[in-house]
């Protein structure tokens, strides 16, 4: 069993049937309609089912006769220390999982030394989530309509700490899911509003348009939230080298290759196929993280090895938080990270500087046209 920075890591008594089993009990515990919102993707969903299959295109090449009695899995992420490369996404309305929300996942990030993104569309204020953890936190920022109040918030996020801004540029309209659209679930205002509330008149007819995601925004919109905030901002939604290269060049101190986990545009691409591109398209220049279907350490692993600085996970941790609240989220995390440095021993990489593209190849059903 090889160790980490922390001691011996036990991979049996953490196997990643937990991240299984919390997604078994979050559909037992939650209503079904907030269950669906959870789970839920795009259309007809292909989107969602290929997130998680892409990873599995590519087989690994690994290294033999090297040591690896330790495997090191701490990185620094636009200067935050963290313990893994496996990043907290940006999930809404964690308070519809478990009645502590966001506040028990900033525990969780805080208690394993992860990095947590913060949604703009939080349960809980921000400024007690950032109390309630002392992990390093990034906000995600959906530029609403009215602008003035995006920036009070990103004002208040840094005021409470946030370390970068993650510009979430894939949304300019909420994606139609069939399992929630009709008669499935609205989400009351006093989630929507909760980061807002402040900012509103009291009975502020057209509040929830104003909070809406603003369909008009442009690439102008990563210098204007730098500009505002002094913080590095990151574009979160980008699926081809191009658009990374215009982001950087707008200002944008990262990207995030995302599809956001098969919600938006049904058929995109999956991330995993998007990844190889962008990074080769970015070179270097900034950090490229990638989130989408990503549940084992054998996932981590690839993304790694194709050129990602870090990884996000959306549903494990929503998954984890229902099932067990700061616990169920710790679990999921550790699970993770206990089969990140198992498939890293076994492929001959010591520390995440030993992940390199040579240690994957790619099966051959997806093929450039
Ligand atoms: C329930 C749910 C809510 C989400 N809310 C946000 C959000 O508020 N902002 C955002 O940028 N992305 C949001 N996302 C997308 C995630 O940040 C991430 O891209 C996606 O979940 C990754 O896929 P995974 O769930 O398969 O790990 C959400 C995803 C889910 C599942
Ligand atoms: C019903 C409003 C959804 C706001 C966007 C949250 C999100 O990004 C997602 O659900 O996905």
């Amino acid at each position: 069993m090889p160790t980490d920075g922390r001691g011996p890591v036990d991979r049996t008594s953490m196997t990643l049937t937990a991240l299984a089993e919390h997604e078994d009990k979050a559909a037992a515990l939650l209503p079904a309609e907030v269950y669906d919102y959870f789970a839920a993707g795009a259309g007809a969903e292909t989107t969602l089912h290929e997130s998680r299959t892409a990873w599995e295109h590519y087989r690994v090449r690994p290294r033999v006769l090297r040591d690896v009695g330790r495997v090191d899995l701490p990185t620094s992420l636009l200067g935050a220390e963290v313990s893994s490369p496996v990043v907290l996404a940006p999930t809404a309305f964690q308070g519809l999982a478990h009645a502590e929300g966001e506040r028990a996942t900033a525990r969780a990030a805080a208690a394993t030394g992860s990095l947590l993104a913060l949604s703009t569309r939080s349960s809980t204020p921000l400024e007690e989530v950032a109390a309630a953890g002392s992990a390093p936190w990034w906000f995600q920022v959906y530029a609403m309509r009215d602008r003035d109040l995006t920036l009070r918030l990103v004002e208040r996020a840094v005021s409470a700490g946030a370390r970068a801004l993650v510009l979430t540029g894939d949304t300019p309209y909420v994606g139609i899911k069939r399992r929630v659209t009709g008669t499935r679930i609205a989400i009351p205002d006093d989630h929507f509003l909760v980061n807002l509330q402040q900012h509103l008149d009291p009975g502020r007819a057209d509040a929830r348009r104003a909070a809406e995601q603003d369909p008009t925004i442009t690439l102008e919109a990563i210098s204007w939230l730098a500009e505002a905030s002094g913080l590095p901002v990151l574009v979160k939604g980008v699926l081809r080298g191009d658009e990374a290269v215009a982001c950087l060049d707008a200002g944008a101190a990262g990207v995030v290759v995302s599809n956001h986990g098969g919600r938006q545009l049904d058929r995109a691409v999956p991330s995993a196929i998007a990844l190889p591109e962008v990074v080769d398209a970015v070179a270097g220049r900034a950090p490229v993280l990638v989130d989408g279907g990503i549940r084992s350490g054998l996932d981590c692993l690839v993304a790694l090895a194709l050129g990602a600085s870090a990884v996000m996970v959306g549903r494990p941790v929503v998954w984890g938080l229902a099932a067990g609240g700061e616990a169920g989220v710790v679990e999921a995390l550790e699970a993770l990270r206990a089969d990140l440095t198992h498939v890293m021993a076994l492929t001959g990489a010591a520390s995440l500087a030993d992940l390199d593209r040579s240690l994957v190849t790619a099966t051959s059903i997806w093929s450039p046209l």
